[in-house]
């Protein structure tokens, strides 16, 4: 049977990254506070690292700048940050000690391409993502309503969602319909239970990638 980290490394043969992300579960394992209750390092590569990646794989996700809400112990920010070192990303989180584990993970990583923020992303003002995601922090009309403030050149939101999202896309359907939007499903392979929820603007383009 596959390690965890084998069967990561099925998706992402990526030894610069592999070791980054070996690092990032260290600096986990020696953090002053709980950040998640995945130990296992193994687990930490498939419930964290590929369930961070997974849809990355599945389509090229073009973004300038992306911003996390509700980051937490980094997750899929600094996974998305590690992968793609070249583009923009910033993490919000409220709670200022996970917001403190992240500053210090991202300087340990040598990140330089993430910002931490600590507050509620509801205060944010003039920046502008082209790109938002969120795991696990709230439902779908929260999340847009939320972000509203900073939400006007977003192209696309990524979600990551249980089986169940259906009731809350409908909660903002005519969001969607009058934005001109549109939602896309993926849902993991077995035996891996995730549902992202990806609602994008008619503009932007969503390119599956050509599976090697
Ligand atoms: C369940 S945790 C998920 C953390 C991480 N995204 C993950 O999947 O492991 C939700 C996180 O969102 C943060 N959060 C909740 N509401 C927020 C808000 N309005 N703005 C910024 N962060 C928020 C919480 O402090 C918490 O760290």
């Amino acid at each position: 049977m596959k390690s965890g980290k084998e069967i990561f490394k099925s998706y992402f043969d990526n030894e610069n990254l592999l070791e980054l992300l070996d690092y990032f579960y260290e600096i986990h394992k020696n953090a002053p506070i709980n950040l998640t209750a995945i130990k296992d390092y193994d687990d930490f590569y498939i419930k964290h690292y590929l369930d961070s990646l997974y849809i990355f794989k599945i389509y090229n996700l073009n973004f300038q700048l992306l911003i996390d809400i509700g980051s937490g112990g980094g997750f899929p920010g600094i996974p998305i940050a590690l992968l793609y070192p070249d583009r923009n990303i910033i993490l919000v989180e409220s709670i200022k000690k996970k917001a403190d584990f992240l500053r210090v993970a991202t300087k340990e990583l040598g990140l330089k391409n993430v910002e931490v923020i600590n507050d509620r992303c509801e205060n944010m003002r003039n920046i502008y993502p082209d790109f938002i995601t969120a795991r696990g922090v709230a439902t779908v009309d929260k999340l847009f309503k939320w972000t509203r403030n900073v939400s006007r050149e977003t192209k696309c939101f990524l979600f990551y969602k249980g089986e169940k999202v259906d009731e809350e896309i409908k909660n903002v359907q005519k969001f969607i319909n009058k934005n001109d939007m549109r939602v896309e499903y993926v849902r993991m392979e077995e035996p891996f239970k995730r549902t992202y929820t990806i609602i994008y603007r008619n503009d932007y383009s969503l390119c599956p990638r050509k599976t090697d």
